[in-house]
């Protein structure tokens, strides 16, 4: 299959990272620094180009991967060119009725990827246009199952959904990640060890939560011993609101995907 890549940033380069170690794909890049253009070639060894390629092959997969408010000037220089190819978008918020409207295409699919793409565990969440056929959507899941895992979804409203889950979620983790290093170095060790031991505990505490049968509730329970520690470092936590501070968070996220939307949708 051959795959261009519209934008060479943070989120195409993990998903060429991830398809690049899974090898068999032709992939291209357009990306408009040069430094960028040479770190993708070097890293990767793929064809990474200034402007866009002057056509597609038949079966081609564009994705595109800028910010969405470069979006609909990416897809107008697009539109001559496109022939037949399949668009996958991964943009947040840029709905399938403005890409199509932009393209003069509607075989698009979008996609709400996440960064954890790079090491072959992302998070991908798809959903096609209506007219769009069985080998299109087998094509963009093959790309994503390369990745990490998929899931389609039923209504275009779902990226919003899950964009506030997993596409934004490794952020929320890394915050926590963060903090808890933060609180490892107040409480006396070095930055790495701190570092090692946070990610450990991360680690450990995911591995657990998938393999117990238990709600996450019940072994966050379990660590709480009555009238000790981590009761102590959880009661602070509810009486900071960090719970609903999340929860908040997570839906402001969520608002702002259809916002954005209905913002860069306009023209
Ligand atoms: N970063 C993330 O975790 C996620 C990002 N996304 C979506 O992915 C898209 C890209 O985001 P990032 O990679 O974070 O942004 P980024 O800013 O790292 O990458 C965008 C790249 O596009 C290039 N570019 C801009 N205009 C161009 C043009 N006309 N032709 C060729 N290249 C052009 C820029 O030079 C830049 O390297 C966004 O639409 C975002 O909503 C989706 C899921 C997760
Ligand atoms: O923050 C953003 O807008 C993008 C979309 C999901 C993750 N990063």
């Amino acid at each position: 299959m051959q795959i261009t890549f519209i934008g060479g940033g943070n989120m195409a380069t993990a998903i060429i990272g991830g398809l690049v170690a899974g090898g068999e794909h032709h992939i291209r890049v357009v990306e408009l620094h040069e430094e960028k253009r040479a770190q993708l070639q070097q890293q990767f060894g793929v064809e990474a180009l200034a402007t866009l390629p002057a056509q597609f092959a038949a079966d081609g997969v564009v994705v595109l991967a800028v910010k969405p408010q470069a979006l609909r000037e990416v897809c107008l220089a697009l539109a001559p060119v496109l022939g037949n190819a399949l668009v996958v978008s991964i943009a947040a918020g840029i709905r399938c009725e403005a890409l199509a409207r932009w393209l003069g295409s509607e075989r698009i699919v979008r996609v709400m990827p996440n960064t954890p793409a790079m090491v072959g565990k992302g998070v991908s969440g798809l959903y096609a246009a209506a007219n769009v056929g069985d080998a299109e959507r087998a094509a963009a899941t093959s790309i994503m199952q390369a990745v990490g895992t998929t899931t389609w979804l039923a209504a275009e409203s779902g990226i919003d959904d899950i964009t506030s889950v997993s596409g934004s979620g490794p952020a929320y983790v890394f915050y926590f990640i963060e903090s808890m290093i933060e609180g490892a170095v107040q409480a006396g060790f070095a930055e790495d060890e701190a570092r090692r031991l946070v990610l450990a505990t991360f680690d450990g505490a995911v591995e657990l939560a998938r393999q117990s049968p238990l709600p996450v509730a019940t072994l966050r329970q379990n660590v709480m011993s009555k009238g000790g520690t981590t009761e102590r470092a959880i009661f602070r936590f509810e009486a900071e609101g960090v719970k609903q501070a999340i929860i908040a968070g997570a839906m402001d996220c969520r608002a702002r995907s259809v916002e954005m939307g209905i913002e860069l949708s306009k023209d």
